[in-house]
């Protein structure tokens, strides 16, 4: 949900419609004292604030961003008035001076998208404690135990859902440090903007740097910063990290100032590191300075017997979502256990959610499970065709259900995997949905799903 909010009803009208012509669905005009509670529960993306309100009306809206997310991204449109410095530190303040030019909005909207991406993985994890009793998931609780203390930088490597991100939360749980886990996804955010949301930047250091904004670095003071899709960092952020680990030294861009930073990094990858270094596209000083003290996740299909807790876990959360609860039967935990899981923990979350959504009540039978778990050779594409559940095994639950309703609820949750798996970019996820880019658009507008 995009919120705009101008001193002049009309003006604030024009900025919604222009923001709606780029495709960002959600937009909502109000006032200074209304915001908060037009937007009720739905997720806040961006606010849109007039320059042309009193300072202090200004500052109120900023606290009450600030009490949502101080990561909220803030578009001061117009230029009517001057912001305060210090009116919001704390907040990425983007600028829209008059007439609102349709390049400089789309820049604009793409830079909220992008941390808009960043938010939601930041909150992503489902829970926060590491299931599973393998030994190698005992292995890395007793590494995590060792390491979490001391102030080592750590490497996580593993395949993509094998729960690096998880690892990390739980040494930042662990090693005591009273600041914040501070997580970016090196990979997500687009190259040009990664450096100031790293570094932060000082007033006037570019523009539409209207005051001047702590970067993650700065946010992390005292407690973790994670570095996710390290192996996907473009080499000259290389440097200019490296030189931090070095030095524990920031600059804000367009600063003068060295700013001491005390953080612990850890960092995580699911490339390998020692092809990138071998393609000169990593290099080989940062992974030697990342990897003092290396934790690898290991994929499912090598720990098996995690699976059943694993399957509990997640079926206890979609309980929680749907209100509905799947229990599975012998042999369809024993086909589960057998598979190959290629998407690790997260594709055995995508299956209990989506077998909890088409099949909602009763025991989960053997050929019930997609194809390819049921290791009838099924062919991975057809499964995701018919939503990976096989059609003549659909049952109607005893009480009946909304067709309707349901259908919508099962398209709502493929459009938000598509949306999820393609971080957020559209076109990737139409792709994958067999949609046209429009189509998809009002899709995701109908459902809510944009915030
Ligand atoms: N051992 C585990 N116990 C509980 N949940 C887990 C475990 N491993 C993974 N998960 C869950 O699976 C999902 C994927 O995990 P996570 O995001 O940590 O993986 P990742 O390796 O960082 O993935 P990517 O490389 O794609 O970023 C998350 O929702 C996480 O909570």
């Amino acid at each position: 949900m995009i919120v705009v909010i101008h001193e002049a009803a009309d003006q604030s009208r024009q900025i919604k419609e222009l923001i709606e012509f780029m495709d960002a669905p959600q937009v909502l005009t109000a006032t200074a004292d209304n915001w908060r509670a037009q937007i009720g529960d739905s997720r806040l993306a961006a606010v849109f604030v007039s320059a042309g309100l009193p300072k202090s009306v200004q500052s109120r809206i900023f606290d009450g961003v600030a009490a949502i997310d101080c990561n909220v991204p803030l578009v001061v449109t117009g230029d009517g008035g001057s912001l305060s410095d210090k009116a919001a530190p704390w907040a990425r303040i983007l600028n829209l001076p008059n007439p609102m030019q349709i390049d400089e909005l789309s820049a604009v909207l793409e830079e909220i998208w992008a941390v808009n991406v960043v938010r939601r993985s930041d909150t992503m994890a489902p829970g926060t404690e590491l299931i599973g009793e393998s030994n190698d998931m005992r292995m890395i609780r007793a590494l995590i135990e060792r390491v979490a203390p001391s102030q080592a930088t750590v490497l996580i490597t593993g395949e993509s859902g094998t729960g690096k991100e998880l690892i990390a939360r739980q040494i930042h749980e662990q090693s005591g440090r009273t600041g914040e886990f501070v997580a970016i996804n090196c990979g997500a955010i687009p190259e040009h903007l990664l450096e100031s949301e790293l570094f932060g930047h000082e007033r006037g250091a570019f523009t539409g740097a209207q005051v001047a904004r702590a970067g993650r670095f700065e946010l992390a003071e005292g407690g973790t910063l994670f570095l996710d899709e390290i192996g996907d960092m473009p080499t000259a952020m290389q440097v200019k990290l490296l030189r931090v680990l070095q030095e524990r030294v920031i600059e804000r861009i367009g600063g003068t100032k060295s700013i001491p930073v005390d953080i612990r990094v850890i960092a995580a990858t699911h490339r390998n590191l020692q092809q990138r270094i071998d393609e000169g596209t990593f290099r080989e000083d940062l992974f030697y300075r990342l990897s003092v003290f290396p934790i690898e996740a290991s994929p499912l299909r090598e720990r098996p017997d995690d699976v059943p807790a694993l399957a509990n876990m997640l079926i206890d959360k979609v309980a929680e979502r749907y209100g509905v609860r799947i229990s599975l039967s012998d042999a369809a935990l024993a086909a589960l256990c057998d598979y190959e899981w290629p998407g690790n923990v997260r594709e055995l979350a995508n299956v209990i959610e989506r077998l909890a959504v088409l099949r909602p009540h009763g025991e989960v039978q053997l050929d019930e499970l997609p194809g390819a778990i049921r290791g009838d050779g099924g062919d991975r594409g057809e499964d995701d065709a018919d939503a990976g559940v096989a059609e003549s095994t659909l049952q109607l639950p005893d009480d009946g259900l909304d067709l309707k309703q349901h259908l919508a609820t099962i398209e709502r949750d493929m459009i938000a995997a598509a949306l999820r798996e393609a971080d957020g970019v559209v076109q990737k996820a139409a792709k994958s949905l067999g949609l046209g880019r429009t189509t998809l658009v009002e899709k995701i507008r109908r459902h809510d799903l944009r915030d």
